[in-house]
């Protein structure tokens, strides 16, 4: 049994490697995954359903949400987006053209007022560096979504909202090491379209 130090690093290690690997997606690439991601938001029951749905500004190198987030609000559905003050992370609603504010790591975050509970979201799109076959993902490390999700590993039932990782196939391995944090994901959205990870079905 590795110790919980040498997980930590381990994941320090691959995400690395992994941030690496989404660096090098091309051009193609990202277009596919605009398109699936749209045709999803359209399509997916869990998606078509949904009436409230958080997702969030993509970095350059992040799998891309500009599709996503005009094809969502253009269906009618309440947006929201991630915004980081201190360590705590919650969602406020998307407008699109409102004035954002310059966060860390080139990150943008809207304003606006806090979505009080998080039972209130259908789906949310995460930013992903990495996940595995299993459904594990990996993040930058802060474990904001780790945070922000953590009653969903007491609870054996949790219909909402569902949590769907986007990201390139290229940021996909066997088996990432997990910590007894990490909240896992219901599904991921590549630019080959959507696995539900078995849990969920
Ligand atoms: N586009 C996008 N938005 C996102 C995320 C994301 O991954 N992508 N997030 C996904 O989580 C949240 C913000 N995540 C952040 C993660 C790290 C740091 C940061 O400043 N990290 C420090 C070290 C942190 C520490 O050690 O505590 C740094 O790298 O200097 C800031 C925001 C919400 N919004
Ligand atoms: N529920 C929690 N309570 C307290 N600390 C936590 C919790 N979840 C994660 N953390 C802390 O957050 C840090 C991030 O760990 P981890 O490598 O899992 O991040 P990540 O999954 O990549 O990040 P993110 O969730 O932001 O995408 C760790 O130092 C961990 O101790």
């Amino acid at each position: 049994m590795p110790s919980p130090v040498s997980i930590s690093e381990a994941r320090r290690d691959l995400r690395r490697q992994l941030l690496q690997a989404r660096r090098a997606v091309d051009d193609t690439q990202r277009d596919q995954l605009r398109q699936s991601s749209e045709r999803l938001a359209r399509q997916h029951v869990w998606l078509r359903r949904a009436s409230r749905v958080a997702a969030y500004l993509s970095l350059p190198s992040e799998a891309p949400t500009d599709r996503l987030l005009d094809t969502l609000y253009g269906l009618g559905k309440q947006v929201f987006l991630p915004r980081v003050v201190g360590r705590r992370m919650y969602f406020v609603p998307y407008v699109p053209g409102a004035r954002m504010q310059a966060h860390r790591l080139g990150m943008t975050q809207p304003h606006g007022p806090r979505l009080t509970a998080l039972q209130l979201l259908d789906v949310v799109i995460l930013p992903l560096v990495g996940f595995d076959r299993l459904g594990n993902r990996m993040g930058l490390g802060g474990g904001f979504y780790d945070r922000c999700f953590s009653s969903r590993l007491r609870s054996s039932h949790w219909p909402r909202p569902r949590l769907i990782g986007l990201a390139f196939e290229a940021q996909a391995v066997d088996r990432l090491p997990v910590e007894p944090h990490d909240v896992p994901l219901d599904a991921v959205i590549t630019e080959q379209g959507i696995t539900p990870f078995r849990r969920s079905r």
